[in-house]
């Protein structure tokens, strides 16, 4: 439990909501702070349509309830171990909301890691910006596509990298650069991203904080590709990072 849990906003945030698609408590599952019990928070709507996206009912068929941030945090402090909380979705940014939540648990006390796409800036209390820049593998063309027939690929293929918006992220925020490898020629394209963006930001990227994630829903997709990416980051400086939560749990809902 944080510190100081006891003290309570005053702002007009009570009458704010957010499309929450689900909140869970579970263990972290990906990236630097992997094991780290935490809240999750997962918002519904997306600007993106990754063919491969696990969390389809906030993406591709977007479902949630309007829930007020009071009703949210007051949900997240029940998990009384907990003093991390992951805020993802689908896009989190796309909510200015999403903004005022995460004021509400500054003041509480709480570490916030956002998980995002990396297209959309926004000024927020986040401690660590966990960043899943997209590469043309996750376009959904039409032999690809979970819901149609490539309707969405135009425009994803547009939206899903940009190198200045990128960049203001990664010079604001304490961040991880976390890639889904489909396939080990992935690797020039997440070269060619880090390249671009190392030639804009302020900040050093160094290869250690950029992570290499198998793509995988399940432990037999996962079991089939976890040594190659695994000998991809080896080969390369790069992190790997485990799916711990499909090794846990494999594709159980609310973990
Ligand atoms: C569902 S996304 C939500 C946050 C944000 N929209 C994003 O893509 O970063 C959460 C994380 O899951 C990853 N992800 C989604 N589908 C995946 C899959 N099939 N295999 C591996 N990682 C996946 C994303 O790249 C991202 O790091
Ligand atoms: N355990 C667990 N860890 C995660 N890390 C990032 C997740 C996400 O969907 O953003 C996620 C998730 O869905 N579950
Ligand atoms: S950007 Fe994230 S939430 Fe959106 S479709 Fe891709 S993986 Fe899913
Ligand atoms: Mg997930």
């Amino acid at each position: 439990m944080p510190v100081n849990d006891s003290i309570t906003s005053t702002d007009q945030s009570d009458s704010e909501t957010l499309p929450i698609n689900e909140l869970f408590y579970s263990l972290q599952g990906e990236g630097r702070l992997a094991g780290t019990p935490s809240v999750f928070v997962r918002t519904s709507g997306c600007n993106l349509r990754c063919w491969f996206c696990d969390s389809y009912h906030t993406s591709w068929e977007p479902v949630h309830a309007q829930r007020s941030l009071d009703t949210i945090v007051s949900e997240i402090q029940s998990y009384s171990a907990a003093d991390h909380v992951v805020l993802t979705g689908g896009e989190p940014l796309i909510h200015t909301e999403s903004i005022t939540l995460m004021e509400r648990l500054e003041e509480l006390g709480y570490h916030i890691t956002v998980e995002t796409n990396g297209t959309i800036y926004r000024e927020a209390p986040i401690d660590l910006l966990s960043i899943s820049p997209k590469l043309s593998s996750s376009t959904p063309v039409s032999s690809r596509d979970p819901a149609g027939n490539g309707e969405w690929a135009d425009r994803h293929e547009k939206q899903r990298i940009d190198i200045d918006t990128l960049a203001t992220l990664l010079d604001a925020y304490e961040f991880q650069l976390k890639f889904v490898v489909t396939d080990t020629d992935d690797l020039p394209e997440i070269e060619r991203i880090i390249d671009r963006v190392r030639r804009v930001t302020r900040t050093t990227v160094a290869d250690t904080d950029v992570l290499l994630m198998p793509e995988g829903t399940t432990r037999e997709t996962i079991d089939e590709r976890r040594n190659e990416v695994a000998q991809l980051a080896l080969d390369n400086g790069y992190r790997y990072t485990p799916r711990l939560h499909v090794d846990l749990w494999n594709d159980a809902p609310g973990t």
